[in-house]
């Protein structure tokens, strides 16, 4: 009974995969609001729902105090996301978010948190269709409750409230294989700080190579090398605006950025997204752009080390800088910012600059999935113009 839940949803479906008469759109059509269930769905009787207002400090620590213990760990529970509060603040406050998109599952009795689950809206274009949907994230629950099937419940209530607000279709990534991925892609590392990923053991020492052999081979200079390279400022938004907008029209599936939008998801703050541009000295015409999110994990039970300071690659664009040269511009920035590795998935353009960046192939796959939209075909990874956090 594999999919007991997905095989009832609104998803292409893997026996739907070969028949190309589908259409692609939704899959369904919106349901009249008066006939979208008004009452929350029904919790185990132990449970009960909550509202989770980030914005109240109190609430915002139990949230990053849940998901530091119980959201997602790599195969060999080496590594746990540790995203942290500032984080979710700025990954769940987006232009137009609902605060009651943030939900959260307490013990009735000892009102503890043991659950979460969240949505933002965002405008994605699909093709030529721009869609206003909800990215679902954060979807965790607590580890003594598993298999509980309180997931499959939790996702039908923020299914509920985003079909509360006139919003029929859905964008989510998971590291499992659910009906069905509209792409799978694959994450590359790059090591900044190789003798503490080998001391963790998430790397190895190379055949024939020394440590300090392996700490030169993946040495950078202390400073960027491209002229007028430099960080994003708030009025650098229409330009940045322009610029990704233009980039970002050749992918299947991309987001449908507006200034709000830009503003919020690539200006930079402190110790969660970190943007750059380059200027043209001669012209003081925007080319480039690239800017990566700070997200740390907890490194589990290494005695030496207890944080890995991650940075992932978020979006990208080269008009005149070499790709290569562009992305290089923005390790050292990540080397100088002491992060101990930058990570980025195939996505993009980014397959251009892996290789010769000595990023290496990571053993995690990362599908992305839409909700109540069918795709005619699987898209390749360099058809997608879409980072979820
Ligand atoms: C050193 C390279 O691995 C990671 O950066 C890392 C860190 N924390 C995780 C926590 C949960 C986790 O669960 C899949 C994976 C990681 C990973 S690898 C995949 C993310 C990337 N890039």
């Amino acid at each position: 009974k594999r999919h007991k839940f997905w095989e009832t949803q609104p998803v292409g479906q893997f026996k739907d995969l070969g028949d190309a008469s589908l259409p692609e759109g939704p899959i369904e059509p919106p349901t009249p609001l008066a006939e979208v269930k008004q009452e929350p769905y029904n919790l185990p009787s132990p449970y009960e729902w909550t509202t989770c207002d980030l914005d109240s400090e109190d609430m915002c620590n139990e949230v990053y105090v849940l998901l530091t213990n119980n959201y997602v760990e790599d195969d060999e529970n080496m590594f746990r996301f540790n995203y942290s509060k500032e984080f979710l603040r700025w990954a769940l406050h987006p232009p137009g978010y609902y605060k009651s998109w943030h939900i959260g599952v307490r013990v009735k009795t000892s009102k503890k948190l043991v659950a979460f689950i969240t949505g933002v809206p965002a405008k994605i274009r699909a093709r030529d269709t721009v869609v206003v949907m909800a990215e679902i994230n954060f979807l965790c629950v607590h580890k003594k409750l598993r298999s509980k099937r309180l997931a499959p419940v939790m996702i039908k209530e923020v299914t509920r409230r985003v079909h509360l607000e006139n919003i029929w279709q859905a964008a989510y990534t998971a590291g499992v294989v659910l009906p069905t991925p509209v792409s799978t892609c694959q994450y590359w590392h790059r090591s900044l700080n190789p003798k503490k990923l080998i001391d963790v053991g998430f790397s190895r020492l190379g055949a024939r190579m020394t440590m300090s052999r392996t700490i030169k081979l993946y040495k950078l200079p202390d400073h960027t090398i491209t002229p007028g390279f430099r960080k994003m400022e708030l009025h650098d938004v229409p330009a940045v605006t322009r610029l990704l907008r233009n980039y970002l029209k050749q992918f299947v599936v991309a987001p449908d950025f507006d200034e709000n939008d830009v503003e919020h998801w690539l200006l930079p703050k402190e110790d969660v997204v970190d943007s750059f541009l380059v200027e043209s000295p001669e012209t003081h015409e925007i080319t480039d752009f690239c800017s990566f999110y700070t997200l740390p994990s907890s490194i589990l039970g290494n005695q030496n080390y207890s944080t890995l300071k991650a940075a992932y690659s978020y979006y990208n664009v080269s008009t005149k800088t070499p790709w290569i040269q562009l992305m290089n511009d923005a390790l050292i920035v990540a080397k100088r910012k002491d992060f101990d590795v930058f990570n980025a998935l195939d996505v993009m353009h980014n397959e251009t600059f892996l290789k010769e960046l000595k990023f290496g192939p990571g053993d995690g796959k990362l599908h992305y999935y839409l909700y109540n939209y069918r795709i005619k075909h699987v898209l390749r990874p360099s058809e997608l113009g879409l980072v979820l956090l």
